[in-house]
């Protein structure tokens, strides 16, 4: 491959059209996902300081999509029997590890189908995540099956082959990742064009995961061919957030980690992230209104009437001075 012109979320722009609504509040920000509508094209990420139970439900219960992450192994069965006897869907994390795909054939055997499973980890154009993608294909072929991470067009091809739904993309952009640093690899600093790259290549949609810093970036990985956008650090400092609050000279912060910290593993082996403080947001219902209201803004200026009109507009990338599209 030929060294490419990249991007990032900062260094584009998005070009407005004329609008054709009368209100933002006639623009709809909703998704089909899967075998669900959401109210708006993101979900916290499937990380320990972003998501617990209590949160779940409640995103569940308002339609927003969440991933509960796969920290607490044992837990996941109860979980998924918990959500569905509230009436709500259950989407899941798994690994690849032996546990993983015992635990599989575990939901299987007793007919406890989530509607989500995302196999979550750091490197996902491999052998293991292929292999556990064909595995829950086979065992539970009604759960959609979201398979990450990933940073290339082949990996997308790959994983869809084998019979992902929808794949995740991004490989070190989040704000506790230290992979760049560590291996020298990844998406980190060119994460906007990787997912463009990605969307290309797609049959399937994809997530955009990791490096959204404001609410425009949503927008923007929507208007790169991004499905849904995965977000840590942005939706890890509220109140409903699990995470630790923490004051200091009279300022708040929760503690947000990475999923390959020593923090989260408990050991420096491997680790790939790490731990931080994110300013005190208040509640999240907050948030997600804030949310919905810039993206209904955005489509507006899209001259749109939904989420998919972002799709057509042109854009300019400011930092290479040239036009594309
Ligand atoms: N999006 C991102 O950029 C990143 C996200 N993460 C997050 O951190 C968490 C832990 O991830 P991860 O360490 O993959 O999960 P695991 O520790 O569960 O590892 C998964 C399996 O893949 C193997 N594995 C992991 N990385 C590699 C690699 N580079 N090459 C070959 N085999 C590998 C592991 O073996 P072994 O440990 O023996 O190598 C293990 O068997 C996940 O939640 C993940 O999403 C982590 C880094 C980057
Ligand atoms: N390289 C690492 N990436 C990680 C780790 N833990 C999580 N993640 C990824 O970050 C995003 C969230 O990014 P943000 O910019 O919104 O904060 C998350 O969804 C994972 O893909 C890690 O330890 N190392």
């Amino acid at each position: 491959m030929n060294p490419m012109n990249v991007f990032d979320y900062d260094d584009i722009q998005l070009i407005p059209n004329k609008c054709l609504l009368k209100s933002r509040s006639e623009a709809d920000t909703s998704i089909q996902f899967g075998p669900k509508k959401f109210k708006v094209p993101v979900v916290p990420a499937n990380m320990e300081t972003v998501i617990d139970e209590p949160l779940a439900v409640w995103l569940a219960q308002n339609d927003y999509f969440y991933v509960m992450h796969r920290f607490n192994p044992e837990t996941r069965h109860d979980f998924i029997n918990k959500m569905h006897g509230q009436g709500l869907f259950a989407s899941i994390s798994v690994g690849v590890k032996q546990g993983e795909i015992d635990f599989i054939k575990e939901l299987a055997e007793a007919g406890d189908v989530p509607e989500y499973i995302t196999i979550d980890i750091a490197h996902g154009h491999s052998i293991s995540v292929i292999t556990m993608i064909q595995l829950i294909k086979q065992e539970l072929p009604d759960s959609f099956v979201i398979a990450g991470n990933v940073g290339t067009p082949e990996a997308v091809r790959e994983l869809e082959t084998a019979g992902a739904d929808a794949t995740k993309v991004g490989i070190g952009p989040g704000k506790a990742c230290i992979t760049k640093l560590k291996t020298g690899f990844g998406t980190g600093g060119w994460q906007l064009a990787a997912v463009r790259l990605c969307a290309k290549a797609a049959t399937k949609p994809i997530i955009a995961d990791g490096g959204i810093r404001f609410n425009g970036d949503i927008a923007k990985s929507i208007r790169f061919g991004a499905s849904m956008v995965m977000i840590g650090s942005m939706l890890a400092g509220h109140l409903e957030s699990p995470g630790q609050l923490i004051n200091i000279d009279g300022k708040q912060y929760k503690q947000y980690w990475g999923s390959a910290s020593e923090t989260q593993k408990g050991a420096y082996r491997n680790v790939e992230g790490k731990q931080m403080l994110v300013p005190y947001r208040g509640e999240i219902a907050d948030t997600y209104r804030e949310m919905q209201e810039d993206l209904q803004s955005s489509i507006s200026y899209a001259g749109g009437h939904q989420l998919s009109d972002i799709r057509t507009v042109d854009y300019v990338i400011l930092k290479n001075s040239m036009m594309v599209d």
